[in-house]
């Protein structure tokens, strides 16, 4: 089975790991598929559902944890009251990876600062962030609003993303921004939200051929793949261009699955000739992939991410990082299974590196 021959790592017959998962049943149904738990079974590791809404002190009493996974809420981290737990397991159970570090990647501001100024050097390649402003979603008229625009420094067209990432569909609206009476309709939107109001980031948008590409870290263990993505918007049209477009997950789907959707709904003309861009994209350098995620785990300290990279299609050698997010959904990638598999077994093994500190801040 390919899975089985694309696992780098030995195991010992005698050797077994207890590793928990805690996350909602969404997330444990899109990466816990029974070929991930049998292959982690087979390589010693046997996977265990910690249940989010109870304290973990009660759960599984004869069970030790080598090591625990997560996607959760504060609200969860709360429930499962953890810190009591590692107050009596902190010695010998890791927790991967601490919610104080993963919160700043549900902020988009402190999510880019981790890939600004990176000091990364594969041939000419350089890796940054596009130009992002917070702006004031309550400056919605007259001259506070002009000035705003004004002093952001921002070009149109720009995407209007809510400011924070925190896993929620909300989370995932964006919206391109054409032009001021565009930003001005979002904002009077989001203004008649009342209380769901969100504060938002202008980001601005980059042409780059309509692909992304979407890093896959796993503590060493890294991989890369292509996204479908926004189609470019040639400047002339760029500037007759008004108002406002939704859009929401728009690089979820893997290209076979777009590939089987496009053809299942019979599409063919520009949806075909979009895929085969996607086919025809060249991937960026790997080692500018390895430096890349290698710096993110740095500067971060957190183990389970992905990050969304496009490549300017003014300039092949410039890549802007456009998203970072926390424990994506890796069963997305093929032959996941030795993926994570070797990645838990480097946890359970304790190489250095994939320790996180302590496990500190794991109720803040
Ligand atoms: N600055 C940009 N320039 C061009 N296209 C962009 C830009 N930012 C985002 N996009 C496009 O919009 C998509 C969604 O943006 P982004 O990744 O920020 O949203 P998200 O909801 O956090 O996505 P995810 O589902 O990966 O969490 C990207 O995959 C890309 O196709
Ligand atoms: O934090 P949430 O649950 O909103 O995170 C999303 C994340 O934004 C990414 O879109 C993941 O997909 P990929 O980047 O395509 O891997 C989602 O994965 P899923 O398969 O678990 O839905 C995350 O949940
Ligand atoms: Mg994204
Ligand atoms: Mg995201």
């Amino acid at each position: 089975m390919p899975q089985e021959q694309a696992s780098q790592t030995q195991t010992h017959d005698d050797e077994r790991y207890i590793i928990g998962y805690a996350m909602e049943p969404k997330k444990i149904q899109n990466l816990l598929k029974p070929s991930l738990i049998e292959h982690a079974r087979k390589h010693g590791i046997d996977l265990i559902p910690i249940d989010i809404n109870k304290p973990l002190i009660q759960q599984h009493p004869n069970l030790h944890f080598h090591c625990i996974i997560q996607k959760l809420q504060p609200k969860h981290w709360d429930n499962l009251n953890l810190h009591q737990y590692m107050s009596k397991h902190g010695t010998t159970t890791t927790i991967i990876d601490p919610p104080h570090l993963v919160r700043k990647l549900q902020n988009r501001v402190s999510m880019l600062e981790f890939a600004s100024n990176l000091p990364l050097s594969v041939q000419n390649a350089t890796v940054g962030v596009p130009y992002q402003a917070v702006i004031d979603i309550h400056k919605t008229s007259g001259d506070d609003f002009e000035e705003m625009v004004t002093d952001s420094n921002l070009r149109f067209p720009v995407i209007a993303k809510p400011l924070y990432a925190d896993g929620t569909m909300k989370s995932h609206e964006l919206c391109l921004v054409f032009d001021r009476e565009g930003l001005r309709e979002t904002l009077n939107k989001n203004a008649a939200a009342g209380s769901t109001t969100t504060p938002v980031v202008l980001q601005e948008f980059v042409n780059h051929g309509g692909v992304v590409f979407k890093v896959y870290v796993a503590g060493e263990h890294v991989r890369c793949v292509k996204r479908r993505s926004l189609p470019d918007i040639p400047e002339e049209k760029a500037e007759t261009l008004k108002g406002t477009l939704k859009f929401s997950q728009i690089s979820n789907f893997t290209v076979q699955d777009d590939n089987g959707a496009k053809s299942n709904a019979g599409h063919n003309g520009d949806g075909a000739n979009h895929l085969s861009n996607i086919e025809r994209a060249e991937m960026p350098e790997e080692n500018l992939i390895k430096e890349l995620a290698r710096a993110l785990r740095e500067r971060t300290g957190l183990n389970m991410f992905n990050v969304d990279v496009i490549r300017d299609a003014k300039d092949c050698t410039r890549y802007l990082v456009i998203d970072i997010n926390y424990f994506p959904g890796y069963a997305k990638l093929p032959c996941y299974e030795p993926f994570i598999t070797d990645f838990l077994l480097d946890c359970v093994r304790n190489k250095p590196a994939f320790v996180c500190e302590e496990n500190q801040g794991m109720n803040e």
